[in-house]
């Protein structure tokens, strides 16, 4: 296979941002944002408060333009607004709905005013509210419907031109964990099923975690992280402890403390193991090894911390390598974020 035909059969980005800028004043709120979404996977799009997050998704979604810098949705440029707003659909955050209008009159207004006829808005409406599961409320007042059946709504509200980037603003906030978790898995499906790109802004990683293929991690109008998760979470792990050593966390009963350490202070692999919390029965690791996190030297000597623990019949109650969550690195490279 030459490498002209492999790259071939890779599609172009969906969405590709070159350089932003954005200056509100004085004041530089984004400082030349370069990155690219590929259709059919969701990216996480994270921050601490003043990052740029809400900054960016306008430029990418045509409310505002940036000082410098350009970006394309589908190959469409951004100097056509009017055609990359064709192309895209928005969940906002705080979404306000007509509430006496019913949820099918909703979406049949917006299919309109993307050109549909009446009754192929209709249609198309329905179709949407069963794949989010609101078949059974079509004809209900919205003014009826709970927090998590309006962000549904608001779903296929943005779904109606059939988009080929979607960009979503904290879809899940303020709804319980039944709705969080469905709502996660229709974002997914519109990522497989409709081979769009979404890009999640969210401030709850572990639910980025769990769904996002990419994630991005701006600090003060510029991006600190960007990557597939697994890039992202292992090397920053790598950067946080080293490059020859892992950093665990392990829980055993607080009796079995002594224990353990005593066991795990034998292992050849095991530079020191700090007793972090005696009443709570946890442990801090360093093991020795390549360090990223990913290779099967690294697996093994997590294992023998296992095997070791299990030998000795201590019990765990808890296991984990510190740094591999996206809430280590995001702490991490936020570190000292105003606001
Ligand atoms: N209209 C505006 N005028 C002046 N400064 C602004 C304006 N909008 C945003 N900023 C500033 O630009 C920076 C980025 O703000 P932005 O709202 O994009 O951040 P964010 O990551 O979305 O934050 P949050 O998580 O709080 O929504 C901040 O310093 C903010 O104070």
């Amino acid at each position: 296979m030459n490498v002209q035909s492999e790259a071939a059969r890779v599609p172009p980005p969906v969405l590709i941002a070159q350089d932003l800028c954005k200056s509100y004043g004085s004041r530089k709120a984004l400082r030349g944002l370069s990155f690219s979404l590929q259709a059919g996977r969701v990216l996480g799009f994270l921050g601490p408060n003043g990052a740029g997050k809400t900054t960016t998704i306008r430029i990418l979604t045509t409310i505002l333009t940036p000082s410098s810098g350009d970006f394309s949705v589908d190959g469409i440029s951004s100097r056509y607004p009017e055609k990359i707003r064709r192309t895209i659909g928005v969940l906002p955050e705080g979404l306000g709905f007509p509430k006496g209008v019913t949820a099918v009159e909703y979406l049949t207004y917006f299919g309109q005013l993307y050109g549909r006829s009446a009754a192929e808005a209709r249609r198309i409406g329905l179709a949407y509210l069963r794949d989010m599961g609101l078949q059974n409320r079509a004809d209900a007042a919205i003014g009826t419907f709970s927090r998590g059946m309006r962000q549904r709504l608001g779903i296929a509200r943005a779904l109606v031109n059939d988009p080929k980037v979607v960009f979503l603003d904290e879809p899940t906030l303020g709804l319980d964990p039944r709705g969080q978790q469905e709502l996660l898995s229709i974002i997914l499906q519109i990522a497989r099923e409709r081979n769009a790109g979404v890009v999640v802004c969210s401030h709850l990683l572990s639910e980025i975690e769990g769904i996002c293929d990419d994630v991005i991690i701006m600090n003060a109008g510029q991006i600190v992280a960007n990557g597939t998760v697994a890039e992202v979470t292992g090397r920053t792990q790598q950067n946080a402890v080293g490059r020859d050593t892992i950093q665990l966390r392990v829980r055993v009963p607080p009796g079995s403390v002594a224990q353990a350490q005593q066991v795990l202070d034998t292992l050849p692999n095991v530079k020191r193991v700090i007793p972090t919390d005696k009443m709570a029965g946890s442990l801090a690791i360093a093991l020795a090894g390549p360090g990223n996190g990913t290779s099967s030297a690294d697996h093994l000597g997590k294992n023998r911390v296992l095997e070791a623990l299990i030998r000795a019949e201590i019990p765990i109650l808890g296991f984990e390598v510190e740094g591999g969550r996206l809430q280590d690195v995001f702490l991490q490279l936020t570190e000292g974020a105003i606001e």
